[in-house]
């Protein structure tokens, strides 16, 4: 069957609602694209969030199994499963709510082009459940995501999702490839689950601390671990310092790895007395 061409289907589901972050996908190169970066993935049954009229789900349902939807605007919600008719109740799923909150199915991978006011809440709403994931993000935002230390971009981001997965930006993608155009370019970003190469004694913990200290980024560790004890919930960061290597405290929080930042937080966790 041919695909569905992306004009037609925005055409024909209406104008979309200019409040829920609608910049649609239109040239048909990067659609047929985005399906195959998850090829190495099991796509017996792939989640789209944020499907508006429906072209990346064509695609979808030419590969995988089942595809569920889901999808905030109730106007496209309706308009999918009447253009998808022939899918819906049988290899299709539109489940029509937010996807920061909904009920989210049993899926093996996902791969959306994110509304891009919601890319962290729902990135990191999915890296946990160690599914893998290709999204489409602002460029920014993904170029922080892949960011390594030492580099400007590399922040509480980079340490959190690559603290869940390996994380690849697969292609930029230019304005002109969407209607209408975004203000900014975007890039697609493969997201393969997988353990990270240290242990941390408390996650929720270390993905504080790590927030906090990069509300310092320009500071040394040491000034970061006391100036920022009102938000890791610290009551003795003193005790911090005092036991912590000179190596790290002299760096800045930019240029901690992953495995450094878990290693100090599991020490802040030991000495530092947390709220
Ligand atoms: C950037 S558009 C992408 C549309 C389509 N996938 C494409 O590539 O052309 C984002 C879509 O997400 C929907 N959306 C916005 N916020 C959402 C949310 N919190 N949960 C689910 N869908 C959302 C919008 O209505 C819109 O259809």
């Amino acid at each position: 069957m041919t695909d569905r061409d992306p004009d037609a289907l925005i055409a024909r589901a209406g104008r979309g609602n200019p409040d829920f972050d609608q910049h649609f996908l239109v040239d048909d190169r990067v659609i047929d694209r985005i399906p195959t970066y998850a090829e190495s993935f099991d796509r017996s049954h792939v989640l789209e969030i944020g499907p508006g009229p429906g072209a990346l789900t064509d695609r979808l349902l030419d590969v995988a199994a089942h595809v569920t939807v889901v999808e905030r605007d109730p106007d496209f919600a309706g308009f999918l499963r009447e253009e998808f008719a022939a899918h819906v109740g049988d290899d299709l799923t539109v489940l029509e709510g937010d996807a920061v909150d909904v009920d989210l199915p049993d899926f093996t991978c996902c791969v959306s082009n994110l509304p891009y006011s919601a890319s962290s809440p729902i990135t990191f709403r999915l890296l946990p459940l160690g599914r893998p994931l290709v999204l489409m993000y602002q460029s920014e935002f993904a170029e922080r995501m892949a960011a390594e230390p030492g580099t400007s971009e590399y922040g509480r981001l980079s340490v959190a999702a690559q603290h869940y997965a390996d994380v690849e930006v697969v292609e930029t993608v230019p304005r002109e490839a969407f209607a209408p155009q975004p203000r900014v370019e975007s890039a697609i970003v493969r997201l393969t689950p997988r353990d990270p190469d240290y242990a941390v004694a408390d996650e929720e913990f270390f993905l504080d601390f790590v927030k906090a200290l990069f509300t310092q980024r320009r500071k040394t560790v040491r000034n970061a671990i006391r100036n920022t004890a009102h938000i890791s919930g610290l009551n003795a960061p003193d005790a911090v310092v005092d036991a912590a290597g000179e190596d790290v405290l002299s760096k800045r929080p930019g240029d901690l790895t992953p495995a450094g930042f878990a290693a100090l937080a599991d020490l802040a966790l030991d000495v530092g007395d947390p709220a």
